[in-house]
């Protein structure tokens, strides 16, 4: 059996990088310590304050911030964190080599659900500032607190798996996850049609249609609401996750954030053979002009992605 640490040795001969990816697992492992008893603890309801983005913010949003806050003034290696959670940029150690990104706790709505939620993050180089494309990335990851709590994790490798062990260790499940290039499941958010752009209802109208349809092929819809579970099924088994621009999150540049859920999400995604595209651009090569920025997502199998993109060149 594999661990983090033997696996980070077979990725990277930076220490100080490792010590990042190590610090934000340790995170993972502590927020699903405080999930497992949040129903009893009484945590899963509203904090009864808003984020800078203006959204309800859950008592566990907070203390999942808190506990990646807590891990990363401990490593010197670490210059800023950007959060969801914080309205600025937080200094840390002054000459850390690095930068994180962070969605401490992804799709918090399902919380009071028992439906599994994640942690996702993004590691920068402190150099490049804080706004840097996708392709800047050192490496990325994301914690799905499910069933089983699972890491995935990518430097510039293979996009590698591991589940938490009883003791509090990350084994090894999978050493290059691969996302199937073809695929026949999709993931949106259907209520939403009515605001979706031609290239979005072109392409779900043929889905839906399924083998009378224009491409000629069964499909099967599914969308759990936490942005972390659905990469994760996507990943695993393939597909495609979708969260375009549509008319009414258009003002806002698109609903899921640029730096700690797009790019990182594309980077492990591309990691396993998948791709991503915002509809007109790949994710990785989107110019971020504020931390906290939006944009239009969509990631997965390559032949699903490169179907809705032609919708987009007709467009
Ligand atoms: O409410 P909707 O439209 O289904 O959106 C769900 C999406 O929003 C998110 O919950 C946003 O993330 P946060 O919970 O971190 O704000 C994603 O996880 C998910 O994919
Ligand atoms: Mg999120
Ligand atoms: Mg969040």
């Amino acid at each position: 059996m594999t661990d983090l640490a033997q696996w980070l040795a077979t990725q990277t001969q930076d220490i100080q990088l490792s010590g990042v990816i190590q610090s934000m697992a340790a995170a993972g492992r502590d927020i699903a310590a405080v999930l497992r008893q949040a129903p009893i603890a009484g945590q899963t309801g509203l904090a009864g304050q808003t984020n800078v983005q203006g959204e309800a913010q859950k008592a566990l949003d907070i203390i999942s911030n808190d506990i990646v806050l807590n891990h990363l003034q401990q490593n010197s290696a670490v210059s800023v964190l950007i959060s969801e959670e914080l309205d600025e940029a937080r200094p840390l150690a002054a000459d850390g080599p690095f930068i994180v990104a962070t969605d401490p706790l992804d799709g918090s709505s399902n919380l009071d659900v028992n439906v599994t939620v994640g942690t996702i993050f993004s590691v920068l180089r402190t150099e490049g500032g804080l706004l840097q494309k996708g392709t800047e990335q050192v490496a990325a990851g994301y914690v799905a607190y499910g069933p089983a709590t699972s890491l995935v994790v990518r430097i510039a490798g293979d996009t590698t798996v591991f589940a938490l062990d009883r003791a509090g260790g990350w084994v090894m499940t999978l050493a290059a996850a691969k996302v199937p290039e073809a695929s026949g499941e999709y993931a949106i958010n259907a209520a939403r049609e009515r605001f979706w752009d031609a290239a979005t209802r072109a392409y779900v109208r043929e889905n839906v249609a399924g083998e009378t349809g224009g491409a000629a092929k069964r499909y099967n819809m599914r969308w759990v609401g936490s942005m972390v579970a659905d990469i994760h099924r996507i990943l695993m088994r393939g597909g495609i996750f979708l969260y375009p621009l549509d008319s009414e999150t258009v003002s806002k540049g698109g609903r899921l954030r640029l730096l700690y859920e797009a790019n990182p999400m594309a980077w492990l995604m591309e990691g396993a053979g998948g791709t991503s595209t915002t509809g007109r651009q790949r994710i990785l090569d989107v110019e971020p002009n504020d931390i906290h920025q939006r944009v239009p997502v969509i990631l997965g199998s390559l032949e699903e992605v490169r179907r809705i993109e032609a919708f987009y060149q007709r467009q």
